[in-house]
């Protein structure tokens, strides 16, 4: 496809004016507003299209935002869109030519899928569940040696993500007690998009023979040090990790790491765990936290919602087992709503292998040509903040979830975990963890607004990602005469 600002304008497809360059990023590159306000105003630039072009820097794309639309690129032609637009090419870094979202559609993704979601739903759930439901007991048991604490809520929520993923990985490391254990450092580090990395992904880019040539790989020696450590320790030792009290074979899920070789036989190379390690950090540590954060916000500035799901969280006595956590319909609909307010994934695109038409289905728009591998993009957080789907959409209403009202949601217009073949392949094991960390907080505190913190949240202007400016403070009150 050919990158310049001429694109749109040839090919006769309405498009938003570019800053000159930036195209539509600039008011957040020179930290005007915040990346996802910036994508909401061009969501709203023409409110009746079903679809226009833009530019990111001088790369055009086209928005998606009919949701009919969506669903016909997402679902119905998914032989025509069969990928995301991050391909990293095999050649170049296999490492990251091994995650998911960057693989292009055929025989190794489509196995390779499945056996992720083999491992992460199902019984392989069930004994992950276990690991959060220890990692959600340790972060409360933490926070009940005082009385009312306050809480940052970047900080906290981070430290519980991570303690996760490390469980996974057999490393108990209770980063609350002990911040600066190897893996919670390790994690930061691979998911700070710090500016050497930056610069490393837009060489990547710009030429990926350079990079090979010149041996530089995304993932980087210390990295990569970790967590061929780690797994050595895992495979070979039946005995406990350093930071483990138990045996880790027993914590370890091998089966998350499993990948299909080019001859079809199943294994798990050390690359292969490397790889599927980096997957967890970039898609279960930024996402989890970050609907953490926002859950936690929200419930302490709405107290009837809190108060209820108090109640609700209450009426399941003792030891919350994986059954019963599902069967809490309004812990269901605070997720939901958590996630329809603050989708941490705030777009996602598909990728077109081959030439399509957009047919007319109103009486101005004229039958549209599009070339092979045009991008395609998807505004998830625009959608979710429209208020032709979602009235007030500012407003924190759980009850937009709830049996009744959720019939009349638009299909299409609800998608935190993405749509059709590519859709979230972690959507199940993210809500377990989401809903058992929010259970045994408020089985044992209420969320209080601190006078740290202001009401409204400000998003940063500094990063691409949905993520609050500064901290944010909030009280855990003990709710210690009540239960
Ligand atoms: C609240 C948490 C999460 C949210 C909101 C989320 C959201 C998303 C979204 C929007 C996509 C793109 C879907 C599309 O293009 O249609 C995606 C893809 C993906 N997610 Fe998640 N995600 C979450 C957690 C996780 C977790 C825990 C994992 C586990 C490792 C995971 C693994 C993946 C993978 C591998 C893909 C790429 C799938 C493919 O291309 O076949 N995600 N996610």
């Amino acid at each position: 496809m050919r990158r310049s600002h001429k694109y749109w304008k040839n090919k006769k497809v309405l498009y938003v004016r570019p800053w000159p360059f930036f195209g539509f990023v600039a008011p957040t590159l020179v930290r005007y507003r915040a990346y996802p306000w910036v994508l909401q105003n061009v969501y709203n630039v023409f409110p009746e299209q079903r679809y226009f072009g833009l530019y990111q820097f001088v790369t055009p794309y086209l928005m998606i935002k009919n949701p009919d639309l969506i669903a016909t690129i997402a679902i119905n032609d998914v032989e025509t869109f069969p990928c995301h637009r991050t391909k990293i090419d095999p050649e170049s870094d296999p490492i990251y030519a091994k995650l998911l979202f960057s693989m292009k559609a055929g025989e190794q993704w489509k196995e390779s899928r499945e056996i992720l979601k083999l491992a992460l739903s199902g019984n392989k759930l069930k004994n992950s569940f276990r690991l959060m439901q220890e990692c959600s007991k340790d972060f409360v048991n933490y926070f009940s040696k005082e009385g009312t604490v306050e809480v940052e809520l970047k900080d906290v929520s981070a430290k519980f993500a991570n303690d996760v993923i490390a469980a996974v990985f057999g490393y108990k490391c209770n980063s609350l007690e002990n911040p600066s254990n190897d893996f919670y450092l390790t994690t930061k580090y691979v998911t700070e998009f710090h500016f050497l990395r930056a610069i490393k992904f837009f060489l990547y880019k710009l030429s990926p023979r350079m990079m090979k040539f010149f041996k530089f790989s995304l993932v980087d020696n210390r990295t990569r040090l970790f967590f061929h450590r780690l797994i050595q320790k895992n495979r070979l030792s039946q005995n406990s990790l350093n930071f483990s009290k138990r045996p880790c074979s027993e914590n370890f899920n091998e089966d998350c790491f499993l990948v299909k070789n080019n001859n079809g036989k199943l294994e798990n190379s050390d690359d292969d765990i490397l790889a599927q390690a980096i997957q967890f950090l970039f898609f279960d540590f930024k996402t989890i936290s970050t609907v953490l954060l926002f859950a936690m916000y929200e419930i302490s500035q709405n107290i009837k919602v809190q108060e209820k799901l108090i109640c609700e969280i209450d009426k399941v006595r003792k030891e919350v087992s994986y059954e019963s956590l599902a069967g809490i319909e309004y812990l269901d609909m605070v997720v939901a709503e958590t996630l329809r307010k603050w989708p941490p994934t705030i777009t996602t695109d598909r990728k077109s292998e081959k030439p399509f038409t957009i047919e007319p289905t109103k009486p101005w728009e004229e039958t549209q040509k599009f070339d092979a591998e045009t991008l395609c993009l998807i505004p998830i957080f625009a959608l979710h903040r429209d208020p032709k789907y979602f009235p007030n959409p500012d407003v924190f209403d759980p009850e937009r979830f709830n049996a009744q009202n959720k019939k009349h949601i638009k299909p299409f217009t609800y998608i935190p975990f993405g749509v059709g073949a590519r859709n979230c392949v972690g959507s199940e094991f993210a809500l377990i963890q989401i809903k058992i960390f929010l259970f045994n907080l408020l089985s044992r505190f209420r969320l209080v607004k601190s006078d740290k913190s202001k009401d409204v949240i400000t998003l940063s202007k500094t990063v691409f990602r949905l993520v609050p400016e500064g901290r944010v403070w909030i009280k855990f009150e003990p709710r210690r005469n009540e239960v």
